[in-house]
């Protein structure tokens, strides 16, 4: 059975979550000899291209066509015979779809009102217009003949995060959907929305994106969160009720497939559940796993990229174990399986959360009991095995050395966001929390709080800053709601903003991450060129432009960094040789001449 039929299938009850072999088009994107002929012949200069090509003719038939082909070349056709046989089997990447203007589109939503700067304003309403650029549309064909795609059906609209990413992303969705909600553009938010709760029942989870080829894996498990930004926007109670049934089956799913011990607690970590290299990034992959010798090490490797990509950090010194325990090194080090993520723990705790108050709303008094223990159980293990006294933060959890990685990363404090601590040691948690920052120097940093603090080239290390990682520490700085860190939260906030701004003035774009070095520099590095568009990020400017606009201006428009502990540090030398010099001169014209 294809994915349509499982829509088909009203009652849904999900027995078993997919695999590759569930999906017929699968036999083209995911595995097999067609895809590594084609990937390996670096035909495209972005290896998600080929991937997100349409098929001319069903999967059967192609890979029948291919076989001979392959027999006609004597299997080692030159790189013009691949293209030639692309060409002449797939239309090109991309023609499934169609811009979609969104029908509840509106020219000044009122989050507008509160932005009293008029570049401010006038960018605001820039933002609010590209929605429009990122609406999608799929064809009618796709739900006809799902086998000819990689793309997902799904039955609304989507927005997307732009660029190369012409499909929806899991996690990405989040700010965009808030996004959407503060651009009062409900249905669209609601659509996209229903697109997930269709998909959980269809497949069982929600892949990273919208296409086949991310079967394997999910993304930070973020629906229930945007079904409770809908719901507190809309206050519409019974669109959550309704919604019980999927949001505990994800919740569900993630706790039986990611579940890890640490310390004699229950945690979780990320995990992909496919073989082979990333589709979508099929060369790369095999090109970095030539050091290790045998298949089985390969396929270690693949697993451990791939489940990179699941936490949305692909790639990052966070997931780096090398043989000392440490996180210097390289891609090839990557143990992302053995780490028990911050992030991914209080997400987790927050789901069962908002699924307890959405019980408490339908008054299913056992049901909310149900998910407040699993919420506890979940706080329990955070509390033992995460959070670190004396760095004053939650670090992840290596597995293999049984220890704590205290590297800074934004999700050592994503507790915060999420408030998954006891929230009568908020006094203590923001004392221990602004120390932390404090000796991480990360008020230093012009252009927005990088991802970490070493520099490996890989897009998710340093310089790079990402907008979901600036909105989980303002937020949480926030919610922490000491005054310090109300005050550093706001500081942060609207630094990112008038940083944004920086760049898009320049530029007149907006980028999926930015570069912590420099004020409106925008992020490089890893295995694609910085995109443009870019949806998460106009969901968070949008979301800080509401919140902040009363009171922000960008009349010389500057950064406001702390000093960094080095320079600091060298105006202290260069004091103390100031006064040196004078205290010389002076002690030498009075007493010795
Ligand atoms: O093609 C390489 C990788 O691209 C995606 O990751 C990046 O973009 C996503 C969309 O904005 C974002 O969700 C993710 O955090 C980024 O690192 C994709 O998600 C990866 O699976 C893929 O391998």
């Amino acid at each position: 059975r294809n994915v349509i039929e499982y829509a088909a299938d009203s009652e849904n009850t999900i027995e078993k979550d997919v695999t590759a072999y569930d999906f017929p088009a699968c036999q083209i994107y995911c595995y097999g000899p067609l895809l590594h002929t084609v990937q390996m012949a670096n035909i495209f200069r972005d290896s998600k291209t080929f991937v997100d090509m349409k098929l001319k003719k069903a999967p059967e038939k192609t890979i029948e066509e291919f076989d001979a082909f392959m027999e006609s070349k004597n299997n080692t056709p030159s790189d013009d015979d691949v293209l030639q046989f692309v060409n002449d089997h797939f239309d090109e990447k991309g023609t499934e779809l169609e811009v979609w203007t969104p029908t509840d589109w509106k020219e000044n939503p009122s989050f507008l009102d509160n932005v009293h700067d008029p570049d401010l304003k006038q960018w605001g309403a820039d933002l609010n217009a590209i929605w429009k650029d990122l609406g999608r549309k799929m064809k009618e064909d796709v739900s006809k003949n799902p086998d000819y795609y990689s793309i997902i059906p799904v039955p609304n609209p989507v927005i997307i995060p732009g660029g190369r990413f012409i499909e929806f992303y899991y996690w990405d969705s989040y700010w965009i959907i808030r996004g959407l909600l503060l651009s009062e553009m409900q249905d669209t938010a609601r659509g996209m929305i229903e697109n997930f709760l269709s998909i959980v029942q269809r497949i069982g989870f929600i892949p990273n994106g919208g296409r086949v080829y991310y079967w394997g894996r999910s993304q930070p498990p973020l629906l229930t969160a945007m079904v409770k930004a809908y719901v507190d926007f809309t206050k519409d109670d019974l669109f959550a009720i309704n919604a019980l049934d999927v949001l505990e089956h994800e919740f569900e799913y993630f706790i039986n497939n990611h579940t890890v011990q640490a310390k004699g607690h229950n945690l979780v970590a990320y995990r992909d559940s496919s073989t082979g290299p990333r589709p979508e990034s099929y060369r790369e992959d095999v090109e970095s796993a030539k050091i290790f010798d045998t298949e089985e090490a390969k396929e270690a490797y693949y697993s451990e990229l791939k489940s990179a990509a699941e936490s949305g950090m692909d790639f990052s010194s966070r997931w780096f174990i090398n043989s000392d325990g440490t996180n210097t090194g390289n891609l090839t080090q990557t143990k992302t399986r053995s780490i028990v993520p911050v992030e991914l723990n209080a997400i987790l705790y927050w789901n069962a959360k908002m699924i307890a108050e959405f019980h408490s709303k339908a008054d299913n008094v056992d049901k909310v009991q149900e998910y407040e223990a699993k919420a506890h159980k979940i706080l329990e293990a955070i509390q033992a095995v995460l959070w670190n006294e004396d760095v004053g933060a939650w670090l992840d959890y290596d597995l293999i050395n049984n220890k704590p990685r205290n590297s800074f990363v934004p999700t050592n404090l994503a507790p915060l966001w999420v408030k998954a601590y006891n929230i009568s040691d908020s006094q203590k948690i923001s004392t221990a929390v602004l120390k932390y920052i404090e000796e991480n120097d990360l008020d230093t940093f012009p252009g927005g709080v990088p991802n970490t603090l070493i520099q490996t080239g890989e897009q998710w290390d340093y310089p790079n800053v990402w907008p979901p990682m600036q909105y989980i520490l303002v937020e949480g700085l926030d919610n922490l709601g000491t005054p310090e860190a109300k005050n550093l939260s706001a500081r942060w906030g609207q630094r990112w903003v008038k940083s944004n701004f920086e760049a898009y003035r320049e530029t007149r774009s907006m980028f999926e991450k930015y570069d912590a070095e420099k004020f409106g520099g925008h992020g490089g590095g890893g295995e694609y060129d910085v995109q443009k568009g870019f949806g998460w990020t106009n969901g968070v400017i949008i979301e800080w432009l509401a919140k902040y606009g009363r009171e922000l201006s960008i009349s010389g428009n500057t950064d406001g960094a702390a000093p960094s502990k080095s320079l600091i540090s060298l105006l202290g030398v260069a004091t103390v040789a100031l006064i040196a010099t004078v205290a010389g001169r002076y002690i030498w014209r009075t007493w010795f001449k």
